[in-house]
């Protein structure tokens, strides 16, 4: 069988990005060759030290050489800063919407030997939603008022419930074929805010809704979960959840959330995924907190490599990063600080390559 070539490119970003996607590089790299696989990586830049140093914080380069060069990408993180800076736009936010990355897909999973099982995946809308960034600010007699654009469209909530429920019947025929599971049947919960915003969230609802009662997904459970109550059954009844679907900005919280319940940001990877192409990004930002120290932990880097490769139909290949990863894990030995443990990234890093 001739070896398949995935060209990859590398956007470390700033803070701990520079330390995670190296070891993403290396676990690539450390794939068993009987897999039928070859890596080529290009390095690209994107980032707040990128802005300092080119005036542009996604340089157009980085844009065409993923759009017409690569298969895939692994990016980390960027430092954007809390207050506006004039000419510099999130990076991250930005590719995912000049390459239709419609879909932000984060699982989070404890090992499961943990006395608290989770197993779920949050499908987070991925180009729209408060994340448009058309935002103002304007004087009144009574001081300034700023104001934002919350658009919400059916095809993009079409689009991404009916990922949703690709994912709940992948995930079932996984568990069929005799993967150990919390879960019995596949079920997709849809939050939303409909109470209150009843157009723009209303519209994210009802078309969610339409596209899962697609006779194709006739198999798979659907409910609706108002996010406030939503964060409260996160936190009470995790085990319940098998795929939520949000839009954008309740995606981007419940993520962090749940990370917590499985014990680290530094866990819990995703994927920015469009048609044919897919970036891995860990959940986590710079950290700039723990930056430099060596101590970031990579696992959700190599998890999101792993994951980016299950969406350019590897899966094998990425079942070999995960089982590497769990047994890591598993063992607890050589765990990052984050985890309660000693452990350098390096170390880390070194166990789990040994492990694959
Ligand atoms: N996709 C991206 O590029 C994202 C970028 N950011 C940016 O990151 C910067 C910092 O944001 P924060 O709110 O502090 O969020 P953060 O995710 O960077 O950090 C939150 C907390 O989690 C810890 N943490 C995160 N990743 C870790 C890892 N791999 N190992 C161990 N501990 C880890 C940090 O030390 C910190 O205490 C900001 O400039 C923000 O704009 C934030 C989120 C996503
Ligand atoms: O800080 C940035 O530039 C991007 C933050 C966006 C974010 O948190 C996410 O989408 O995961």
């Amino acid at each position: 069988m001739a070896a398949r070539t995935l060209r990859i490119g590398l956007i470390p970003g700033d803070g701990i990005g520079k330390e995670v996607i190296p070891a993403g590089r290396r676990i690539l790299e450390a794939l068993p060759a009987s897999l039928g696989l070859k890596f080529e990586f290009v390095d690209l830049k994107a980032g707040f030290e990128t802005f300092e140093q080119t005036g542009a914080a996604l340089p157009d380069e980085t844009v065409a050489i993923l759009k017409n060069e690569c298969d895939g990408a692994l990016f980390g993180a960027v430092s954007s800063p809390s207050k506006a800076v004039k000419g510099y736009s999130s990076p991250i936010v930005a590719l995912r919407k000049k390459l239709d990355l419609y879909a932000n897909v984060r699982p989070v999973k404890s090992v499961m030997t943990a006395a608290n099982p989770i197993d779920m995946v949050i499908v987070r809308e991925n180009t729209e939603d408060l994340y448009v960034k058309e935002e103002k600010t304007y004087d009144t007699p009574e001081g300034k008022v700023a104001e934002a654009i919350k658009r919400i469209s059916q095809r993009a909530s079409s689009r991404i419930a009916t990922i949703a429920g690709e994912i709940a019947l992948r995930r079932q025929k996984i568990r069929e074929s005799g993967a150990p599971s919390i879960h019995k049947e596949p079920l997709v919960t849809i939050t939303h805010k409909s109470n209150v915003l009843s157009q723009t969230d209303g519209l994210f609802r009802s078309t969610a809704r339409e596209a899962l009662a697609n006779p194709r997904f006739k198999d798979v459970g659907v409910e609706e979960q108002i996010v406030d109550s939503m964060v409260y059954k996160l936190f009470r009844q995790p085990e319940a959840y098998d795929v939520i679907v949000a839009p954008n900005l309740y995606g981007d919280i419940l993520s962090d959330g749940a990370a917590a319940l499985v014990g680290s940001l530094g866990l819990v990877p995703s994927a920015n995924v469009g048609e044919g192409f897919a970036i891995g990004e860990p959940c986590h930002g710079s950290a700039p907190d723990i930056m430099g120290q060596g101590i970031s932990n990579p696992i959700a880097t190599l998890r999101s490599a792993a994951l980016m490769l299950e969406f350019l139909n590897e899966e094998a290949a990425a079942a070999k990063i995960y089982a590497a990863v769990d047994a890591n894990l598993e063992e607890g030995k050589l765990l990052s600080p984050d985890l309660g443990g000693t452990a350098k990234t390096e170390e880390v890093v070194q166990d789990i390559l040994r492990r694959l």
